[in-house]
């Protein structure tokens, strides 16, 4: 039997679904979530393109008859669906617990809309309880991990992950965060630093499953 959690997800996801509609290019990201919401997209036969954020994903949605498109064919990407670790109500993310960030940011930026679907155990009001995940060409992974540790975080190698791109997944804990948007643009700046798993400022919906019922943010008003 599926747990609440899961049953959360899954409400969070059809609820995305729920935008789609026939023709779009759709991004499909990465993780549990993000599987709810391809096996939604099978159930409902639409006839979509996807642009997919991971080699895990593709293969799913190859084996669940959805088209896919390499990011760099498509003129636009409609909508993105995926999931996250961590948002807070002004939209801020932090993702990147599947290993997948740089591609699912990507796709994201490159998105008319970034959905997020999640469970309620993501909402957080600060960023920070997950520690962040920051993506590491291998050559640079000493000095990285010196420059996060000079900036007063702690910070392990992720044991066993070679991201789709053959990079590493530095994982930092820098408590709760105070601007999303200037740890990520610091991070950002070490040189050997791909990318790192804080959105600030691209998505632009979350539907968020709790107890049953699907709650959206931003909040409509009365809701
Ligand atoms: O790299 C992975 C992604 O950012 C996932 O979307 C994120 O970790 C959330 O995953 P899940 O839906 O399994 O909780």
């Amino acid at each position: 039997m599926a747990s609440q959690q899961e049953n959360d997800k899954q409400l969070a996801a059809q609820a995305a679904v729920a935008l789609l509609a026939d023709g779009m290019t759709v991004g499909l990201g990465t993780g549990s979530t993000a599987t709810a919401a391809l096996h939604a997209i099978a159930a409902r036969k639409l006839s979509i393109t996807g642009v997919p954020t991971s080699r895990q994903t593709a293969e799913l949605a190859m084996a669940l008859g959805i088209p896919l498109a390499d990011i760099n064919e498509v003129p636009h990407i409609d909508i993105t669906l995926d999931g996250a670790d961590e948002f807070t109500v002004s939209l801020d993310l932090i993702k990147g617990g599947g290993g997948a960030l740089l591609h699912e940011k990507i796709v994201a930026v490159r998105s008319r809309q970034l959905v997020i679907m999640t469970d309620a155990s993501k909402l957080v009001e600060r960023l920070g309880k997950f520690r962040v995940p920051v993506e590491v060409i291998p050559f640079a992974v000493r000095y990285v991990q010196e420059q996060i540790a000079g900036m007063g975080a702690a910070c392990t190698v992720r044991p066993d992950v070679v991201t789709d791109e053959g990079n590493l997944i530095v994982d930092a804990d820098f408590g709760l965060v105070e601007s999303p948007s200037a740890l990520g643009a610091r991070l950002k700046s070490i040189t050997g630093v791909v990318e790192h798993g804080i959105f600030a400022g691209i998505a632009t919906l979350v539907f968020m499953g709790d107890n049953g019922t699907v709650r959206r943010f931003p909040q409509v008003s009365g809701s």
